[in-house]
C-alpha cells in the first residue's frame, strides 16, 4: 500500500475505521439474555440473507452480486421485510467508491464478523446492475433436485450446497409474517439455539434440540432437512464435531458467494486495515493567503491506544528542502481514540494543522513515532521510504466553498490553482457526486470552474482562484455527498482533496449553509 490511493482509502476508512457508521449499524449479536434464541430480528441475519439472494440468480456469467436484488424485492422468492430494510440501510451508504453490490458483499463480511464468525476478506470492485435480472432464488418448497440444480448454476457442488445453507442458517430464522405456513407463531422461529455465527446449526440438527423450522416440518417446506441429509449427514456430522471445520468451510464458501460476480467485473485486492496511515489530508489557502496543511495520522490495530506515545509531523518545503532541526515539525493539535472497533480493533488518531507561506509551501511530509515518549525508540513513518507526497498545484479554498447554497445551486466550490503568475491552468473542474437512491447508484457530474476572484480570500501571487457553482434542487436538503476537484496543468491532471457534502456522514472540509455572496 502506498498513500494516496483514494479508492482504497475510502473503503478502508468505511469498513475498518467505521467512519461512516456502516459497520456499527448491526447491534451486537448476542448471546442476549433477553432473547437467547434470537426471537427478535437480527440485522446481521438480514444482511447475510441479502447477499445470498443477490448472488442466487447467478447463471453462466450473468448476475451474481450485482445489486439487482434491490430491483427484485416484489418477487415471491424475495419475500421478507429484512431484505427491504437492508436496502433502505444500504442506499444511504452509496458512494463513488462503495456501490450497492460492494455494500451487499461488505454487509455479509461485517455480519459474519460481528456474530463471532470467521473473517472473510473483502475485495471491492462490483458493478451495480441497471435493472432487475432473471429470477431463481431457491424457495423452501423446492425439491432436493431443484435445489441441487440451483446451487450448481450458482457454482456450488451438492456438498457445498449443504455447507452454504448451514453457514447461512446459523444466523436468524423464519419470520411469521413472511412465511406464516412455516412459522405459525408471533415471533421469529430461529434456526438454532444461539444468535451467534457458530456450529449449533449442526449440533442442534445432529443431537437436538432441533428447533430449525426448515427441518421440523411441515414436510413440504423442510428444505434444510432434505439438503442436510442429502449426503447421509456426512457434512453436518463433520460440522457438529468440529467448530473449526465449520468456520473454515464457511469462510471459504461465503467468500466464494460474495465474489460471484458477472463476467467482465474484476474485483480488486482485499482491503485490509493499514496499521499507520494519513487520513483527511487537506491543503488549503487561508483567508490571509497562507497555506495550511491538515492531516490526521491513524494508528490502527488490536491494542494501539497508548497515552505515552508521541507522534510528530515533519515536512519539506516546495523545493524539497528540509528545515534545520525541528523548524519544520509540529505536534498534534488534538488526539482521539476509539477502543471498540470491529473485530476487536482500536484506533488512535493524531490531528495536525500547520500553516506556512505560499512561497515556502510543502512538497512532502512524514511522521516520527516515539512509542514510549522517552526518545529511546523513535520510528519514522514515511510511506515506505518515499515520504507522503504533497502536490500544491490544486488546493482547496474552504473559506469560499460551502454547501446548501440557496437558489438553483446547491454548493459553491472554490479551488486555487498554482500559476506563479505565469501559466494558466485549463480544465479546472469539480466532480460532484449525487446519491441517486432511485437508480441506487452514485451519479457523477462534472462542473467547469471559472476563473475569478474570491471576496473572502486575499489574492496571492502564486495562485489563481476558480469557482464552480454546483446546480441542483435546493428543496432536497440531502442531495449531494461529496466533491472532488482537479485541474489540468501542463498536460498533467492534478487532483485536490475529497470534500464531504452536507448529507455525507463524513462531512469533512466543507461548511454548510453559505450565503449567495
Ligand atoms: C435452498 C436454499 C435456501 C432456502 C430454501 C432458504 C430459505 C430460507 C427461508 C424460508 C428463510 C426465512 C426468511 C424469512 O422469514 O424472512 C431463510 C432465512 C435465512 N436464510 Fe436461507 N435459504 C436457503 C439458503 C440460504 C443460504 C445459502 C444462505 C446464506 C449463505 C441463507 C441465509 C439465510 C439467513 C441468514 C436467513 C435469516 C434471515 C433473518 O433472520 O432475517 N439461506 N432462508
Amino acid at each position: 500500500y502506498t498513500w494516496p490511493n483514494p479508492a482504497y482509502d475510502y473503503v478502508e476508512e468505511f469498513l475498518w475505521l467505521e467512519l461512516t457508521g456502516f459497520a456499527a449499524i448491526p447491534a451486537l449479536c448476542g448471546p442476549n439474555a433477553a432473547n437467547p434464541n434470537g426471537t427478535t430480528p437480527s440485522i446481521q441475519a438480514q444482511w447475510l440473507r441479502t447477499a445470498y439472494h443477490d448472488m442466487a440468480t447467478f447463471n453462466a456469467g450473468v448476475g451474481g452480486i450485482d445489486g439487482s436484488l434491490f430491483f427484485e424485492l416484489d418477487r415471491a422468492e424475495n419475500v421478507g421485510v429484512g431484505l427491504s430494510n437492508t436496502r433502505n440501510q444500504f442506499i444511504k451508504h452509496i458512494s463513488k467508491y462503495t456501490p450497492i453490490p460492494d455494500l451487499i458483499a461488505a454487509g455479509a463480511v461485517v455480519a459474519v464478523g460481528q456474530c463471532g464468525g470467521p473473517s472473510i476478506p473483502f475485495k471491492p470492485g462490483r458493478v451495480m446492475a441497471a435493472a432487475a435480472g432473471p429470477s431463481g432464488v431457491p424457495v423452501p418448497t423446492g425439491s432436493l433436485a431443484d435445489h441441487t440444480a440451483a446451487f450448481q448454476r450458482q457454482g456450488f457442488t451438492a456438498t457445498e450446497m449443504i455447507g452454504l445453507v448451514a453457514c447461512g442458517h446459523t444466523l436468524g430464522g423464519v419470520t411469521p409474517a413472511d412465511f406464516p405456513s412455516i412459522n405459525t407463531g408471533t415471533v421469529i422461529a430461529p434456526f438454532d439455539d444461539t444468535r451467534t455465527f457458530d456450529n449449533h446449526i449442526a449440533t442442534n440438527y445432529i443431537s437436538g434440540p432441533n428447533i430449525n423450522p426448515l427441518v421440523k416440518g411441515p414436510a413440504v417446506t423442510d428444505s434444510d432437512a432434505r439438503i442436510f441429509a442429502s449426503d447421509g449427514n456426512v457434512t453436518m456430522n463433520s460440522f457438529a464435531s468440529s467448530a473449526t471445520t465449520f468456520n473454515s468451510v464457511c469462510a471459504s464458501l461465503l467468500s466464494r458467494m460474495i465474489n460471484t460476480v458477472p463476467t467482465g467485473v474484476t474485483l480488486r485486492d482485499p482491503v485490509v486495515p493499514i496499521p499507520f496511515k494519513p487520513r483527511d489530508f487537506l491543503l488549503s489557502i487561508t483567508p490571509s493567503g497562507t497555506l495550511n496543511l491538515q492531516v490526521t495520522a491513524d494508528i490502527f490495530g488490536a491494542s494501539v491506544i497508548n497515552p505515552s506515545r508521541v507522534v510528530t509531523l515533519h515536512w519539506a518545503d516546495r523545493k524539497s528542502t528540509t528545515c534545520a532541526s525541528g523548524a519544520c515539525s509540529a505536534s498534534p493539535t488534538s488526539t482521539t481514540s476509539n477502543a471498540a472497533l470491529r473485530n476487536g480493533n482500536t484506533l488512535q488518531s493524531y490531528k495536525f494543522s500547520v500553516t506556512v507561506s505560499a512561497t515556502a509551501s510543502f512538497s512532502s511530509f512524514w511522521f516520527t513515532v516515539d512509542e514510549a515518549g522517552n526518545g529511546a525508540n523513535v520510528v519514522t513513518q514515511n510511506n515506505g521510504g518515499a515520504n507522503y507526497p504533497v502536490d500544491d498545484t490544486v488546493v482547496n479554498v474552504p473559506a469560499y466553498s460551502c454547501g446548501l447554497f440557496s437558489g438553483s445551486n446547491i454548493a459553491r466550490i472554490t479551488t486555487a490553482v498554482r500559476t506563479d503568475g505565469t501559466t494558466q491552468a485549463s480544465g479546472v473542474s469539480v466532480e460532484a457526486m449525487f446519491q441517486n437512491q432511485v437508480a441506487m447508484r452514485a451519479d457523477l457530474t462534472t462542473v467547469a470552474a471559472t476563473l475569478g476572484t474570491s471576496p473572502i480570500v486575499s489574492p496571492v501571487s502564486q495562485y489563481a482562484y476558480y469557482t464552480a457553482l454546483i446546480p441542483g434542487d435546493s428543496s432536497l436538503s440531502c442531495q449531494y455527498l461529496n466533491f472532488e476537484f482537479s485541474a489540468t496543468f501542463g498536460g498533467v491532471v492534478h487532483a485536490g482533496a475529497l470534500l464531504g457534502g452536507a448529507c455525507n456522514v463524513r462531512s469533512i472540509h466543507i461548511a454548510a449553509g453559505c450565503s449567495s455572496t
